[in-house]
Parts: structure tokens; C-alpha cells; sequence
């Protein structure tokens, strides 16, 4: 095992949980921590977008779609992280049926496999996108829901989709609003193709597999004229996954426990804004690698600035992030990207 866990355990209980979208970035990442803490995992993915090889060993694997969580799903599982979905905004723009038919379709024939096997705990993944353009900074989960694209749409469809869940069969569930996942842990790292996320893209320039960065828009009202956002360590992230699973089988360390019934959003940040140049600099050092940057126009859809308060997590869960700091996460993500992405043990 690569991965070096800091001695994290949320639970003195161990449980057998489903992982859906195991075999993706986040998914892994949690999947990986859950088979460390000695819980029993099955992942189910249908590796549209996922890689068979980050599956953790000590995992069961089904190849199936949200679909087939029928076939998968008993009474002996205590709950299920749900991942599997679409995750690109941009293409969810182009091609909104897929998110809606993939994100919500596949969610609800999910929520109806967990109810039909009395499987009673959810942790799903959410993200900052269900809020759209902030009218305030840090975001709090009482803030506006306006998504600005079908991708955050879909999420919050599942989100209101789960809350109705909670209220009529009294499914537990935590919502976890992601803002900028990044980094890696150990061998369980990022690989979209094609790559749209500021990080790896930065990464690939700084090894020379690009030539230089496009900075999208550099005219916004921010210090440096370019987008801030909320940059969080993704095994930070898989923590704060295990924890609001503690919070609902009685093991948590946070101040609230989640009972049949209740359905708790968290954002997960870091409460930091770094800006895209930022960015750049850090890998420029962290790598020492030159990393040229060209001037582009604006992308579609991107606010200024995204920054998250994670107060909730931290009361609620008991949440405390220990990579706060940038450069350990792009650290992270470069070991990461020299010794696996792109290689054959990615497939
Ligand atoms: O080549 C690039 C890529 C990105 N950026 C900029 O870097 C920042 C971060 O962009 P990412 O694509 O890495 O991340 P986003 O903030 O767009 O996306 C994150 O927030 C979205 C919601 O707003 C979704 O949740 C998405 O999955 C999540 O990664 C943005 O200002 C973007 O414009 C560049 O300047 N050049």
C-alpha cells in the first residue's frame, strides 16, 4: 500500500458499505480509506469514466451502472457512498439530458435499491455548484441554490430528491458540497480525459506534456484579477466521508449525531482562497519546473471567487482538515502525476 494514512480513525465500528463510483478519482480515494479503517466495501462502477485499477485491493468489485445497485444491495450493508456520476460542467452544458438522465435517473433507482433492501444510511457527493454565483463570501450552506449549469442542477435535484427520501422512509443521509477537490493520495489520484481541472493542467504543462497554461480571464474583481477558489486536499475530503458514516452509526466524534429522518448538508473547504495565478506559482515551486501561462478569454459559467465555509462539518462532524496548505497539496498531486497518471497500472 502507497497510500500513508495519518492514523485516522473516525470509528471504533467497522461496517460493510456499497461505493458507487469507487473506481473514480473521490471515489477511490474514500473507497481506499474505508478498506484501511477495516470496513468490508463493494464498488460498483461502470468505468465510463473511472479506471478498474483504483479500485482498492481488499475491495469487492461489480462492473454495473446505479442500475444494477439492485443486484448488489442486501439488508448486511450498512450504508452507501454514493459517487458515480458526470461530473463535467462544461459538458453538462452542451449535453444536459446525459446529466439528468445519468446524475438524477441513475440516483433515484439507487435510493429506491437502498429502500427495497433496508439499506438505511447515504453519503452522497455534492458540490459547490448547487449554490451558482455566490451573493456572499465565505458560502454557508443556507446560502442561495442557483446553479448555473445542469451539472449543479443535477446534484441539487439529488439533493432535494434525498431530503424527501429522509422525510418519508426516514433514509439518514449526509450531503457533502464539494468546492475544489485536488491532490492525491498515494497511488488513488486524478485523471480526466480530457483534463479540464486547473491542477493537473498546471502539472501536465510543468512536466512538458503541454506547452503552457490558458489563465481564463484575468480582468475579474479579485486581488490579482484572476478566479479565487477554495482548494481542498482530497484525503482530507475522505475523511470528512467517514465521519458523517460515524455520525450516522453511532460512532461520530462530532457534535451531532444523524438519525433516521435527518438529511445534514456540509460544505467541505478549506475557508482559503488561492487565485489561478496562485496556482501557477505554487507549482512553479513546488516542481521547479518553468510553467508558461498564456492570456485567455473568461470561461463560461465561472464565478470570481468560490470559497466555502466548512463551520458546519467541523461542529457538526468533527471534521479537522490537515492539509491546509496549497503547497502540500499540489506536492501531492505531482508525485501523483510523475509516477502513476498516465501509466499502464492507471487502466
Ligand atoms: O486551463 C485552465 C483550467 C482552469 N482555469 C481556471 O481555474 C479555476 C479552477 O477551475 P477548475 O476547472 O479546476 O475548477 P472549477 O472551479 O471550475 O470546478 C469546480 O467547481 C465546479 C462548480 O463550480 C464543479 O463542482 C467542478 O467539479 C469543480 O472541480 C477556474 O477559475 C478556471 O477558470 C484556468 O484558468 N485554466
Amino acid at each position: 500500500m502507497t497510500a500513508s494514512p495519518r492514523g485516522f480513525s473516525p470509528s471504533a465500528h467497522t461496517g460493510k458499505y456499497l461505493v458507487t463510483g469507487g473506481a473514480g478519482y473521490i471515489g477511490s480515494v474514500v473507497a481506499a480509506h474505508l478498506v484501511e479503517a477495516g470496513h468490508s466495501v463493494t464498488v460498483l462502477d461502470d468505468l465510463s469514466t473511472g479506471f478498474r485499477g483504483a479500485v482498492p485491493e481488499g475491495a469487492a468489485f461489480v462492473e454495473g451502472r446505479l442500475q444494477d445497485a439492485r443486484r448488489v444491495l442486501d439488508s448486511s450493508y450498512d450504508g452507501v457512498l454514493h459517487f458515480a456520476a458526470h461530473s463535467q460542467v462544461g459538458e453538462s452544458v452542451q449535453d444536459p439530458g446525459k446529466y439528468w438522465r445519468n446524475n438524477v435517473g441513475g440516483s433515484i433507482e439507487l435510493l429506491d435499491a437502498m429502500r427495497e433492501a433496508g439499506v438505511r444510511r447515504l453519503v452522497f457527493s455534492s458540490t459547490a455548484a448547487t449554490y451558482g454565483e455566490p451573493l456572499t463570501t465565505p458560502i454557508h450552506e443556507d446560502a442561495s441554490e442557483a446553479p448555473t449549469n445542469p451539472y449543479g442542477a443535477s446534484k441539487l435535484a439529488v439533493d432535494h430528491m434525498i431530503g424527501g427520501e429522509c422525510r418519508a422512509h426516514g433514509l439518514a443521509a449526509v450531503s457533502l458540497r464539494y468546492f475544489n477537490v485536488a491532490g492525491a493520495y498515494g497511488r488513488y489520484g486524478e485523471r480526466h480525459d480530457p483534463e479540464s481541472h486547473l491542477i493537473p493542467i498546471v502539472l501536465q504543462v510543468a512536466q512538458g506534456r503541454r506547452d503552457a497554461v490558458s489563465v481564463f480571464g484575468d480582468d475579474y474583481p479579485t486581488p490579482d484579477g484572476t478566479c479565487v477558489r477554495d482548494y481542498i486536499h482530497v484525503a482530507d475530503l475522505a475523511e470528512a466521508h467517514l465521519l458523517a458514516m460515524a455520525a450516522m452509526t453511532g460512532g461520530g466524534e462530532g457534535a451531532g449525531e444523524v438519525a433516521g429522518g435527518a438529511h445534514l448538508i456540509c460544505n467541505l473547504g478549506n475557508g482559503n482562497g488561492f487565485s489561478v495565478r496562485e496556482v501557477v506559482e505554487t507549482v512553479r515551486k513546488v516542481t521547479g519546473h518553468p510553467v508558461p501561462e498564456a492570456a485567455a478569454p473568461r470561461r463560461d459559467g465561472d464565478p470570481a471567487q468560490l470559497v466555502a465555509s466548512a463551520e458546519r462539518a467541523v461542529k457538526q462532524l468533527g471534521w479537522r482538515p490537515s492539509r491546509t496548505d496549497l503547497a502540500e497539496i499540489v506536492q501531492d498531486a505531482w508525485d501523483f502525476t510523475q509516477r502513476y497518471a498516465g501509466t499502464a497500472g492507471a487502466e
